[in-house]
């Protein structure tokens, strides 16, 4: 078979997954991208030089993208999959893995719109894979080979930590990654919202945010690194660090935290149980 990858939906999520791996050295021209309006396709056949498709019906850039193609990746909202699945189900090879990124459309929605046997990964990543520092987490679907897994893990790892779970994790680590990096980017933006109501100038308060943000974040790469330790270490006893400290356990933000994730994994469970209820057309 090919090398050929086709992304399906190529938003934020994909987009970021076709430029992690053209970044690690993926051949672009192994890559074929669909998105839904014209424009779209524009902006990212240059901004990444790969062959990009607008979605038409009559065309049918979505079969024309998977036609032959021996990596599948469905990246549109979760309510469009089914539909995509649809589309693409006449053309697949038999041994063409089709790989899943959409939060909350389970194993078992997604190969019911396909032919019998084809091989399913779930996973959920996130965005940063397109700088090589996300995390994937993948779950294998009923007719997913140990060899396609592990082949999927590989390509996979040129976009950051990849770990398998089980498909009932998903949601969990979709609260934690899959969302995670939007709350570190709320975590900047309320800093950044803090040093305004100090006195600091916005553009100086976002610029110490941002990059207070970064370099924690390094710091948290190296090898090792426990976000505990780290934040001791900065923490001086009877100093100033552990005011700001007390005042958030005072409020309870590791509470609010976790309410946070679990409201995510909750909107989860609904989206699947509404995309259970739509009918097959
Ligand atoms: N964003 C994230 O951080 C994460 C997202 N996900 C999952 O990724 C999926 C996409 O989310 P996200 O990337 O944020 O959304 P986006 O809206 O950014 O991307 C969706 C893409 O799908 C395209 N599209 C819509 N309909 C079709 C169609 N019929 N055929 C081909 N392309 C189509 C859109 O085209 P156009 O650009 O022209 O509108 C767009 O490029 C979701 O299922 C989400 O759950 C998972 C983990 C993290
Ligand atoms: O917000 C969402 O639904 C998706 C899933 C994880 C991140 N973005």
């Amino acid at each position: 078979m090919s090398n050929q990858i086709a992304f399906l939906g190529t938003g934020s999520m994909n987009g970021a997954i076709m430029g992690g791996l053209l970044a690690a050295g993926f051949p672009k021209t192994d890559i074929v991208a669909t998105v839904r309006r014209r424009e779209s396709a524009s902006e990212l056949a240059e901004r990444y030089g790969v062959t990009v498709m607008a979605w038409d019906e009559e065309s049918d850039s979505n079969a024309q993208a998977a036609r032959g193609a021996s990596i599948v990746v469905i990246g549109v909202k979760p309510v469009g999959v089914a539909a995509v699945a649809r589309e693409i189900a006449p053309v697949l090879s038999p041994g063409a893995v089709v790989v899943s990124v959409a939060a909350a459309v389970s194993i078992e929605q997604l190969e019911r719109e396909l032919p019998e046997g084809q091989p399913v990964i779930r996973t959920m990543p996130n965005t940063p894979s397109r700088l090589g520092k996300g995390v994937v987490a993948l779950a294998r679907g009923t007719h997913a080979t140990t060899e396609q897994v592990e082949h999927i893990k590989k390509l996979f790892g040129g976009l950051g930590l990849v770990v398998e779970v089980s498909e009932d994790q998903i949601a969990a680590v979709s609260a934690v990654s899959g969302s995670g990096p939007a709350y570190a980017f709320y975590l900047a933006e309320a800093m950044a919202k803090a040093g305004e109501s100090l006195g600091l100038e916005p553009r100086l308060a976002l610029q110490l945010a941002r990059e207070t943000v970064v370099g924690a974040g390094y710091m948290l790469d190296e090898p090792g690194a426990d976000p505990a330790a780290l934040r001791r270490a900065v923490t001086s006893p009877k100093g100033t660090t552990e005011q700001a400290i007390r005042v958030f356990d005072e409020r309870g933000l590791p509470g609010i935290i976790a309410d946070g994730a679990r409201a995510a994994v909750e909107r989860s469970d609904e989206i699947t149980r509404e995309l259970g209820r739509a009918p097959r057309v």
